[in-house]
């Protein structure tokens, strides 16, 4: 998709650089041994845009959205957030006011229920507590879990249901960026499509920025925008 110079693209919403890479390199050292992951990474994401990013196992795709959601530094080079080094921002304030994750491993606090999966989260980024419970419901609601899941452990619900539910928690976090790390593998190909439509809603309609992680060419389809990594590079698609 293409932005016109006032800013706006064919969804009819707004686009403005929400998040920015700037010579971003990240090397981890193992004993002696050093690895270059990120090789001064630069690019400028969008709101109102869906992004995927692919590339082989391995080549630092988790390391990249670990590094643009505030969960680690770079070696060298900055992230900026509406145009402030994040290291400003504070990396806590950022992933807690800022910007949502959906981690592959879900981290779902397991001796809640669904419901209280998401409204602790919106706790954390300050949503108004008297609205809460209902917004979860109708999260949870959207996303395909029924009212009686909803009051189950989430360590009683399936891999799918689990993973739906750590996605209405990062929707509930009415932030400016979703980051998702392979958010539908869990999923059949329904559910998954239904995933991807409501982050679709949520770039187009609500101006948000959606960059999910992913070796799914379904999801990769479904984007504005297809970023591949590779060799420590990030090269636009298209
Ligand atoms: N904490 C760490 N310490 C040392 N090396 C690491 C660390 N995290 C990741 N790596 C290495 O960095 C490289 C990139 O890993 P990363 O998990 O970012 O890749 P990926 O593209 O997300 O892979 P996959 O698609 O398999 O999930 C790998 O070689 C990995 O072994």
């Amino acid at each position: 998709m293409t932005s016109t110079p006032t800013g706006t693209h064919a969804h009819g919403g707004t686009t403005a650089p929400i998040l920015e890479l700037a010579d971003v390199s990240r090397t981890y050292s193992t004993g002696s041994r050093r690895r270059v992951v990120l090789k001064s990474v630069s690019y400028i994401f969008e709101a109102g845009h869906m992004y995927a990013i692919v590339g082989p196992s391995g080549s630092g795709k988790t390391t990249l959205l670990s590094l643009a959601s505030g969960l680690d530094a770079p070696t060298s080079g900055s992230v900026r957030f509406k145009g402030r080094d994040v290291a400003e921002v504070g990396l806590g304030t950022y992933r807690n006011r800022h910007v949502a994750t959906v981690f592959q491993s879900l981290n779902l606090l397991t001796y809640m229920n669904a419901v209280q999966n998401v409204t602790s989260a919106m706790e954390i980024t300050g949503v108004r507590s008297g609205s809460r419970k209902r917004r979860a419901n109708e999260l949870l609601g959207l996303l395909g879990i029924e009212p009686e899941d909803r009051a189950r452990r989430t360590l009683q619900l399936s891999g799918g249901q689990q993973q739906r539910v750590a996605i209405a928690r990062a929707l509930a976090c009415e932030v400016d960026i979703l980051f998702a790390d392979e958010p539908t593998g869990a999923l059949d190909h329904e559910a998954a499509a239904g995933i991807i439509e409501v982050f679709q809603k949520l770039a187009h309609d609500d101006g948000k920025c959606v960059i999910v992680v992913t070796h799914s060419r379904d999801v990769a389809a479904a984007c504005d925008k297809t970023l591949v990594l590779k060799r420590g590079k990030l090269i636009p698609q298209g």
